[in-house]
């Protein structure tokens, strides 16, 4: 009898997923992409059910332990080379996969998160793959790629609904401003971060194993929640 292991099976989230035609690709005002469906619809439950149940809310560093296996294959394949390549293809950025990657994961927002923001500069890209069943018919909690670091209205394409099997990706840059209106609730995201060096993504996770511990004490701590320097 012959078993395949999972690693021998075809990814379910390969880097085809990024080159359909419905993918939205723009290089202005910064590069950014708009993925939809990148999700097998019948892994949705089985991924809500491994996501994380962290106490915190906004982003904290991504702990293997305390994911199912399907999150952690899901990681695997956001972070292969390959997906990672045609990622940065798409941005305009050579052998993205060259870069330390910072995988932070949030699981649900306070009223205070969604400040307009570039991200920091020790990012070179960024990967938000949602995981909500559904949206509810409003704008908060959208995210919105933006012309101005002062405007939730100037928005550069329509909002993009946090659902499940929409990634949403850009390279960081001095204009790469993006926000969402205030929410409070459940909002499953994983977020993986290219930063320029390895000696940044040592520093990040220190400060977010440090936010973590302030969450689980207090319920609080880590400053605004976005994951912006
Ligand atoms: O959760 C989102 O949609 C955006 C988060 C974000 O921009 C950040 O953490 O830097
Ligand atoms: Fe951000």
């Amino acid at each position: 009898m012959t078993t395949v292991a999972t690693s021998d099976a075809a990814p379910w989230l390969a880097a085809s997923a990024l080159q359909k035609d419905t993918t939205l690709v723009r290089s202005d005002p910064f590069s950014f992409l708009v993925a939809k469906n990148v999700l097998p619809a019948h892994l949705m439950q089985d991924l809500q059910e491994h996501f994380p149940r962290l106490k915190g809310a906004g982003y904290l560093p991504y702990e293997k332990e305390q994911c199912g296996e399907k999150i952690n294959q899901l990681i695997e394949y956001m972070t292969a080379p390959d997906f990672a390549n045609a990622l940065g293809q798409q941005l305009g950025i050579d052998n993205l996969a060259q870069y330390p990657t910072f995988i932070s994961i949030s699981r649900s927002l306070k009223k205070r998160h969604g400040n307009i923001h570039t991200d920091g500069q020790s990012k070179i890209a960024t990967a938000l793959l949602y995981l909500n069943s559904d949206w509810p018919a409003t704008s908060d909690g959208c995210l919105r790629f933006l012309n101005r670091i002062d405007d939730f209205e100037d928005t550069v394409v329509p909002e993009i609904r946090p659902e499940y099997g929409t990634l949403a990706a850009f390279k960081r840059a001095d204009n790469s401003f993006h926000g969402h209106l205030p929410f409070a609730g459940e909002r499953l995201v994983i977020q993986v971060a290219w930063l320029v060096s390895a000696k940044d993504k040592a520093r990040k996770a220190k400060r977010g194993r440090f936010a973590q511990k302030l969450k689980s004490l207090f319920g609080w701590g880590g400053g605004s929640g976005a994951t912006a320097n």
